[in-house]
């Protein structure tokens, strides 16, 4: 396949991160659809797009033709034969559970035309996990973006022994059109390239929590005002998800068995209290009080 020839981008699921995803490919000139199996969800998506495209209009970042086009090249869709039937280039961003991946990629696999790519956005599974539910490994890669979607310029392109040139080169293009900044890993690694930095970031931080050393928010404002980090570890796993952080503790402790992976106790006591962050009002601030 060409580059010119991806013209329609199928995203599958629509929440935090593939709304966002699904509307810098419109906004960019792609024809999308956005699926999701949660109604609520693709509703919300929806409404979101015309909340803020006509906000990107009257800061002057587009023009109204500009964002009447993005609306016109979008669709958020209940149905998977629809949306990845005629695609060329799939963004699958759904829950981060290696088998219902699989799944999705063994359906994608049947439904999508024979060229197209099929990239996941997971912060951690590598596609080797998840290629061999599909015919087409060589077209499986992972395209990992950063929250929120529609503003972090970072994209990583992970190059696993199974994906072509071909796939690699492609991914990289269609990133850069899509106005980001891709950076290409040549092996596939845990936790890619940035993760693994803020991994080891989190992990001190978690430890001078649990040693009680200095609370949340000290902690934040150590790598805000000292490192001129635009945000602290505790407000950006707020802003990523509580829930995401859990369940990707949960994976790697099933598949190594090593309790060190396990969550750490007071993620464990906020995932079940339901404060997963600022998308439910309270995670390790509580923006109920703002
Ligand atoms: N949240 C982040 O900061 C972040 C950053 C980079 C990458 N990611 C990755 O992006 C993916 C999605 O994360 P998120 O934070 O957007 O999660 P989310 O929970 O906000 O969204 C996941 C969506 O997937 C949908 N879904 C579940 N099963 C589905 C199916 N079979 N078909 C279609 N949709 C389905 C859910 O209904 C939900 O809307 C994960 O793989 C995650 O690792 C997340």
């Amino acid at each position: 396949m060409k580059f010119e020839d991806i013209k329609n981008i199928c995203v599958v699921g629509a929440g935090n991160m593939g709304h966002q995803i699904a509307l810098q490919s419109a906004i960019c000139g792609f024809k999308v659809k956005c699926f999701d199996i949660n109604e609520e969800t693709l509703k919300k998506a929806d409404a979101f797009v015309d909340s803020y495209l006509p906000g990107r209009v009257e800061k002057g970042r587009l023009t109204a033709e500009q964002a009447e086009a993005a609306r016109n090249n979008i669709q958020f869709v209940n149905d998977l034969e629809l949306a990845a039937g005629d695609a060329d280039f799939v963004i699958e961003a759904a829950t981060e559970i290696l088998e219902l991946k699989r799944k999705i990629y063994a359906d994608l696999d049947r439904i999508a035309p024979r060229h197209a790519i099929l990239a996941t956005n997971s912060s951690a599974i590598v596609s080797s996990k998840i290629a061999d539910a599909t015919q087409r490994q060589d077209k499986v890669v992972n395209m990992h973006f950063f929250n929120p979607a529609l503003v972090m310029k970072l994209v990583e392109v992970v190059k696993g022994p199974h994906v072509s040139d071909e796939t690699a080169d492609l991914t990289m293009q269609l990133s850069k059109t899509l106005q980001k900044v891709p950076v290409l890993l040549k092996k596939e690694v845990d936790g890619f390239l940035l993760n693994r930095i803020f991994a080891a970031i989190s992990r001190e931080a978690t430890w001078l929590l649990e040693m009680g050393v200095a609370e949340v928010e000290d902690i934040d404002n150590a790598c805000v005002y000292g490192a001129g980090h635009p945000m602290g570890p505790f407000r950006l796993n707020d802003l990523t998800g509580l829930d995401l952080s859990y369940i990707m503790r949960m994976e790697k402790f099933r598949e190594t068995g090593n309790p060190a992976d396990l969550p750490n106790p007071r993620l464990v006591e906020h995932y079940m209290k339901g404060e997963y962050g600022e998308k439910t009002g309270k995670g390790w601030y509580d923006y109920s009080k703002k």
